[in-house]
């Protein structure tokens, strides 16, 4: 357990083919983004306060520790080798998780991130990541992260990250409900992955990673309309009920999408016939979500945009109903009809991002692994809540800019 301050950071996702047919155990496919969320972690002044501050979303609440059930809570704690262990019910292991603070002195958790939130990025799974790994270090939970930021993933200590991705589902499903737990899966292991979740709930779901993830050239826009995934994702299961049969239908079809999208991808020769293939089922996925009615006004005139200039097939990402949608741009795309798109994108008041897909997953930054002249600053919690905006927190952050990360 450590008392000294320390982050951890988890980076956000990008669906390519597969969301909501995901959350009926229908394969989906998913890459980390290279946009992240950070959590301070650090000792109380008081030591029986716990706070929490999430500046991002102007919440910041405090208690005190002494006010807390724990003996009765410890009750309903279930532990294999002092391991807090993860059941299919909520409730219990939200109180296993608080329990967990028993033995530690008060903490602040301070989160932000450089995620748009609720904009289909996976900004939930990315918190959920971050307070699962903390809660797991100051458990004694993990073993401490120790792989460099350009090692090779090989030497990868898999037990730590399966913990981690197990304990941050449930906090995915303190957001919403009934998430598949590919967003989680992909903001602790990073990486891109064809991710299926079983259809007996206590069966563990299956996670191929895809080494070889193919160089595509991708354009996110934002449409900054607000929505939530729990909401979106309740809408489709009232579809289900509704119209069953029609409804499976759709499930199915983006069932044989996504694998079809996975062969190509795999293939080690990744060309133009294999970029249009993916473009054509891009299209595709996008027709069946909006027949599953999770697509938005904001969302079709992307699409139309982007069609009108021929930049490319574009489909939205994430539960939909706003937030972003994806283009994978033509390879033979000009700048000219790019830069017409972007101009329009930007009168309509969209923003857009060009990313890198595939990056780390979670991480700390240690106390000792940071120079001591400069541990004052770097864990200071009062810069940390001020930063003005993302680039402000990539500079001073970043996995890839500042030296001391480690990945488990
Ligand atoms: N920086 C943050 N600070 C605090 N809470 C956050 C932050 N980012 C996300 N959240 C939490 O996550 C919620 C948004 O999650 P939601 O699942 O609706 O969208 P998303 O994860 O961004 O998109 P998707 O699930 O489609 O990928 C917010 O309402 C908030 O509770
Ligand atoms: C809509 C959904 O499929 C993806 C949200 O990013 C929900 C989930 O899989 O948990
Ligand atoms: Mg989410």
């Amino acid at each position: 357990m450590s008392t000294k301050p320390f982050f951890v950071s988890s980076p956000g996702k990008v669906i390519l083919f597969g969301e909501h047919s995901a959350v009926y155990s229908k394969p989906a496919i998913a890459a980390a983004l290279d946009l992240r969320a950070y959590l301070l972690v650090k000792p109380s002044e008081d030591p029986n306060i716990i706070r929490l501050d999430f500046p991002d979303i102007g919440l910041s609440h405090s208690w005190n520790k002494n006010d807390i059930p724990w003996t009765k809570i410890k009750e309903y704690v279930q532990a294999k080798e002092g391991k807090p262990q993860i059941s299919e019910e909520l409730i219990p292991e939200i109180i296993d998780l608080l329990s967990d603070n028993l033995n530690v002195p008060g903490m602040l958790y301070s989160v932000r991130s450089t995620l748009p939130i609720g904009a289909g990025l996976g900004s939930s799974a990315a918190i959920a990541v971050c307070l699962a790994s903390a809660m797991s270090i100051l458990g004694g939970h993990v073993a401490k992260a120790s792989v460099d930021y350009d090692a090779k993933s090989t030497s990868k200590n898999h037990e730590d990250e399966e913990f981690i991705d197990k304990w941050s589902l449930m906090g995915e499903k303190c957001f919403h409900g009934n998430p598949s737990g590919i967003d989680n899966a992909v903001a602790t292991h990073g990486g891109a992955v064809m991710f299926q979740r079983m259809k007996n709930p206590a069966a563990p779901s299956v996670r191929t990673n895809m080494r070889n993830f193919p160089p595509i050239s991708l354009l996110l826009t934002n449409t900054k309309i607000p929505r939530s995934t729990a909401a979106l994702v309740a809408g489709v299961s009232a579809l289900n009920t509704k119209y069953s049969k029609t409804s499976a239908s759709i499930l199915d079809a983006m069932e044989h999408l996504a694998n079809e999208a996975y062969q190509v991808m795999v293939k080690p020769f990744f060309g133009p016939e294999e970029t249009r293939t993916l473009r054509e089922l891009t299209e595709i996925n996008h027709g069946l979500l909006v027949a599953l009615g999770v697509s938005h006004p904001s969302l079709e005139k992307i699409k139309i945009i982007g069609d009108s200039h021929r930049i490319g097939a574009t489909k939205l990402t994430g539960a939909g109903g706003g937030g972003c949608a994806i283009t994978l741009l033509n390879e033979n795309v000009s700048k000219a009809e790019l830069d017409n798109s972007l101009e329009e994108f930007e009168a309509n008041g969209f923003e857009t991002y060009r990313t890198s897909l595939g990056g780390k997953g979670v991480g700390a930054l240690y106390y000792e692994n940071v120079q001591e002249d400069k541990r004052e600053e770097v864990f200071s919690e009062i810069a940390f809540t001020k930063f003005k905006d993302r680039e402000e927190i990539i500079q001073a952050l970043g996995v890839q800019n500042v030296s001391g990360w480690k990945f488990w």
